[in-house]
């Protein structure tokens, strides 16, 4: 393998967050490590969203620790300087320009990392269009890469973000139900696309689909009522008894976690 597979980027140590005295998230544990697609699940109001809040600077723990490449401690900085230092976040809510074509919406995203960097990283126009086309062939909309962005189907609008993502180079990325809404095909590529994208970067992603998660996940973390309650492949959580009575009665989808592969 050409990276250590256990090098940790991301690490977040005795996490606590509270809204109004509610203990959302309760000591929990997380490490993000790159080379592999890392799924983030449990039932509703476990307090995963949160954890995503945590890591990009939107919710801020009462306690604990957050270090990224082992030595910056995230827990003191605004969302942007932890933009800036490479944690990106895709939201549910849509954030592209329907528009603005895809190109022009991949450029701008690109811009948008050059504002903030242009005095290290100043790039010539061609370079710029090198990494669009390169983005384009990554998310598989280089076909329809002149289209108004408003125009794609739902699935290729989910690509497109995670295109305007991805082009700012971030070190990790962060997921919130990435295939809600995608026909079976829209998901199968989704999930490849995840793969890809996840060498030598951490991919996080937050997911009900139990499905999707068996086919894709290199490593599953289940949280139930803000604290870990176990982390392992998906051949290990699905033998798990305390996972299966977490996700019975709760759960439509229990039995699919249960199941045997
Ligand atoms: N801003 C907030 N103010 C008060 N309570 C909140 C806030 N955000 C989240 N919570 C509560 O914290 C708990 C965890 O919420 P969170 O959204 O992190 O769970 P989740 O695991 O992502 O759930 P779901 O799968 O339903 O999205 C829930 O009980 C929720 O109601």
């Amino acid at each position: 393998m050409p990276w250590p597979a256990e090098e940790v980027v991301l690490s977040l140590e005795k996490i606590t967050v509270e809204f109004d005295g509610f203990r959302a998230v309760n000591g929990m544990d997380l490490s993000l490590r790159k080379n592999e697609v890392h799924f983030l699940i449990g039932p509703n109001g476990a307090g995963k969203t949160t954890m995503l809040d945590v890591m990009c600077g939107k919710a801020r723990p009462a306690s604990g620790r957050i270090l990224f490449r082992d030595r910056i401690d995230l827990s003191k900085k605004k969302e942007h300087q932890i933009a800036q230092l490479g944690i990106g976040r895709k939201f549910q809510a849509p954030s592209i320009f329907s528009e603005l074509t895809v190109e022009e919406n991949l450029a701008l995203s690109l811009q948008k990392k050059k504002g903030v960097f242009s005095v290290l990283f100043a790039r010539r126009k061609e370079e710029d269009a090198r990494a669009i086309e390169r983005m384009l062939s990554t998310i598989g909309l280089g076909e329809v890469s002149g289209r108004r962005a408003g125009g794609l189907s739902h699935g290729q609008k989910q690509w497109l973000e995670i295109g305007m993502l991805l082009i700012q180079e971030p070190a990790v990325v962060l997921l919130d139900e990435p295939v809600a809404g995608m026909t079976d095909a829209e998901t199968e590529k989704t999930g490849e696309l995840l793969r890809r994208i996840s060498v030598d970067r951490c991919v996080l992603v937050v997911e009900h689909d139990m499905e999707f998660v068996r086919q894709f996940a290199g490593k599953v973390t289940i949280m139930h009522e803000g604290k870990l309650l176990m982390e392992g492949t998906m051949d290990e959580v699905q033998a798990d008894a305390r996972v299966a009575e977490v996700y019975l009665g709760k759960r439509r989808d229990a039995d699919v976690v249960g199941a045997p592969a």
